[in-house]
């Protein structure tokens, strides 16, 4: 089955969707870095966020905050995030922060590159840009309120950086993922969540998700960070446990951060 044309569409490689290596412009042995105005980054973003933009909205948020922005160095760039109004998904968590630094000091262990990655619950799109830089495809996805502003921060953090152009889609825990990500077509070497687990009604979605891409005979990795605030966190870990074999990779106690690797059973 082919996914719906709502779907920002990838062009079929070795992974669905792959696209070829981003033209690096070279000088003197020197990468040019593109620079682009902002006005150029919402126009992109229109483009991208209109053909994802289409899904039902089934998570509304209750907190609203005010629009900042946040700066961050991983993986020998200057990241620049913004997080705005609205949303859970538009500030960023402590569990993305952990993941990406996890993934930076541990590029032997886990080595991102030449990798198609997808993230869920992606949010700002921290951790799918720092994917995007340490050499993945990435495929970014949320909520559909939610990919207006990560659009915005993928396209300013990665254009001209990243073999890959990062991907942006609407992905709705445990709905029409048969449809829109057919199993025996796409394929992904590892799904990233990052607090995705807090207090909210689809835990068992979210474990269908995951249970979706990472499933018996499919060598897919899934890393999961979450800070620990709920009793809910809890549960969610010991089904999660009991869903995949589960490693925990490191814990940072003082942020109560865990990152869990997991294989299917
Ligand atoms: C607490 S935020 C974490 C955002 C980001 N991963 C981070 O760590 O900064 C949880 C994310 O999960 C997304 N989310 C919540 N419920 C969802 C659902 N049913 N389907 C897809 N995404 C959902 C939210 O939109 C939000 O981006």
């Amino acid at each position: 089955m082919e996914r719906s044309s709502s779907v920002i569409q990838p062009v079929q490689q070795k992974h669905p969707g792959k696209p070829k290596e981003v033209d690096e412009k070279k000088e003197d042995g020197k990468l040019q870095v593109e620079q682009e105005t902002t006005d150029e980054v919402l126009a992109d973003q229109k483009v991208m966020a209109g053909e994802a933009q289409d899904r039902r909205n089934i998570w509304e948020p209750s907190v609203y905050y005010a629009l900042g922005k946040e700066s961050f160095y991983f993986a020998g760039h200057g990241i620049s995030i913004r997080e705005s109004l609205d949303t859970y998904g538009a500030l960023i968590w402590p569990g993305a922060i952990a993941l990406c630094q996890f993934l930076e000091n541990n590029q032997q262990q886990v080595s991102l590159m030449d990798k198609a990655v997808l993230e869920i619950g992606a949010g700002t799109g921290l951790l799918s840009i720092v994917a995007s830089l340490l050499g993945a495809w990435v495929t970014a996805t949320d909520l559909p309120d939610i990919l207006s502003n990560l659009t915005f921060n993928l396209l300013r953090n990665t254009k001209g950086r990243c073999r890959y152009t990062p991907q942006v889609t609407s992905l709705c825990w445990g709905q029409d993922l048969e449809r829109d990500f057919p199993y025996l077509s796409f394929h992904y070497d590892y799904v990233l969540a990052a607090d995705v687990v807090y207090h909210h009604d689809c835990l068992e979605e979210l474990l269908k998700t995951m249970r979706h891409f990472c499933r018996p005979g499919s060598r897919t990795t899934l890393l999961w960070a979450n800070k620990i605030r709920f009793q809910s966190d809890l549960r969610f870990t010991e089904s999660f446990k009991s869903s995949f074999n589960a490693t925990l990779l490191t814990e940072l106690p003082q942020h109560e951060v865990r990152i869990y690797k997991a294989t299917a059973k």
